[in-house]
């Protein structure tokens, strides 16, 4: 982002030496005079000429991408992608560093954060400080994970798909996405125009062959006639009211996970790495270890997962409530788990549904928030329920942190924690923490 008034600093360059990682996907360098910069594209230990790309003289900190390295760290590595680099394809954070560095960095930002935020320890939060690479990333070195189950492509004017720039709305042309899954790669949505479009976006569901396409037409655009070399359903988003609609094949794709079968609907929410519903599924039934009969909670649930798994294992004597906002993704849990007798789903927010149901304790809770995390509010509703273990899904570890400690305070402890990389590439990190009640004598 271009900052254009008078005192901008755009543009300038400091040689730096680079210091910590930093949640977001860049370092912290200070200038001679002191500035603080966030630095991309570099590693901490090294020294490099850092270009500012975003603040002015009144900044808190300056946005910067280092443009030339003059002292390498030993965990640099050439970027297998070449539209990975300052100024280009804002996608991948660490395509320049090893990988398992990268998940060393990951470890060293959710550290930060629990420490910060909540003010835990590796030992306190019950974590051995590891990031787990998904089953299969472990690749040779220069090979890269295809895991991008769902991309967003953005349109340029001449209807040229491409990945957007860091923290910008322009966008890099891509011939092919490194990170896509081969499902997405295999569509070939970089190899053809898409006139009058503003976004593509591809899926490729796991465990079916289904591929989806959702279009955004531009401002007044018309639809083009979509003919792809695979079978695909395609759908587009209405541009009056956001609304998503079929245009031909299926409004949904089939998702699998846990030995079950998962309908999603056009923009409703399923992991994107193709191995990240069976290891959170399996690391939160470790956790949370259902016993038969109990009654749990799936909060945040979208169109089922966790509520699958559990209602199977806490039998017929048991039961689980899911709560969801989207409407869409709540007909899909519903008819996801219609086998399942004991399952009931309820739609709407979480602080207000639960009040509704008159629901005053549960054996177990799943919630897995989206990034802003759930809040002291709920956190403090979910508290007041005694559950015996508490489940927090977190794909953000500042949010994690900031409710780890409003638990805290509500007599909850994290039992233990554990981190995935289910994002490589990125400085994504999905988190779960397994909560337990402070005994009155701990
Ligand atoms: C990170 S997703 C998790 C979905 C599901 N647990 C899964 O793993 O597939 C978060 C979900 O919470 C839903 N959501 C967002 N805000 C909500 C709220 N205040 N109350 C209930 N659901 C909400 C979103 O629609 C989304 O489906």
């Amino acid at each position: 982002m271009q900052n254009a008034s008078d005192s901008s600093l755009v543009g300038d360059e400091y040689e730096v030496e680079v210091g910590p990682v930093a949640h977001g996907g860049h370092c912290i360098a200070r200038t001679e005079e002191g500035r603080v910069l966030f630095v991309r594209h570099t590693l901490p230990g090294e020294r490099v000429i850092a270009k500012v790309t975003e603040g002015d003289e009144d900044s808190r900190f300056l946005r910067a991408d280092a443009v030339r390295v003059i002292e390498a760290s030993k965990d640099r590595v050439e970027a297998p992608c070449p539209f990975s680099g300052p100024g280009k394809c804002g996608g991948c954070d660490w395509q320049h560093v090893k990988p398992g560095t990268q998940r060393r960095f990951k470890g060293d930002v959710i550290a930060e954060q629990l420490l910060r935020l909540a003010g835990l320890t590796p030992e306190e939060a019950g974590w051995d400080g590891t990031v787990a690479p998904a089953p299969g990333d472990k690749l040779p070195p220069g090979e890269v994970p295809a895991w991008r189950t769902r991309v967003q492509y953005a349109v340029d004017a001449e209807g040229q798909a491409g990945l957007r720039r860091h923290r910008s709305h322009e966008i890099e042309p891509v011939d092919h996405c490194a990170i896509a899954a081969p499902g997405v790669s295999e569509l070939g949505i970089e190899k053809r125009t898409w006139p009058q479009m503003a976004t593509v976006e591809a899926i490729a569901a796991t465990g079916s062959s289904d591929r989806q396409v959702i279009l955004t037409p531009a401002p007044g655009g018309r639809l083009p006639l979509v003919e792809l070399d695979k079978p695909v359903s395609v759908l587009r988003v209405d541009e009056r009211d956001g609304g998503v609609h079929r245009v031909h094949g299926r409004a949904f794709v089939r998702e699998r996970a846990d030995g079950r079968t998962y309908r999603v609907g056009a923009g409703g929410f399923w992991q994107v790495h193709p191995q990240a519903a069976d290891v959170l599924v399996k690391a939160v039934m470790q956790g949370l270890m259902p016993r038969k009969g109990e009654m749990a909670l799936d909060l945040y649930c979208g169109v089922g997962l966790f509520a699958g798994a559990i209602a199977e294992r806490v039998g017929d004597r048991g039961a689980v409530l899911g709560v969801e906002s989207s409407k869409r993704a709540v007909e899909d849990a519903r008819h996801n788990l219609r086998d399942l007798e004991r399952v009931r789903i309820e739609q709407g927010k979480v602080d207000q549904v639960l009040p509704r149901t008159g629901i005053t304790e549960a054996d177990l809770i799943v919630l897995d928030p989206p990034r802003a995390g759930a809040g002291k509010q709920t956190v403090r509703s979910l508290a007041a329920l005694g559950a015996r273990r508490i489940a927090y899904v977190a794909c953000d570890p500042a949010a994690l942190a900031r409710d780890l400690k409003y638990f805290s305070e509500a007599g909850y402890r994290p039992r233990t924690l554990r981190a995935f990389d289910l994002f490589p590439m990125t400085h994504h990190v999905e988190c779960l923490a397994i909560l337990e009640p402070v005994k009155k004598d701990d």
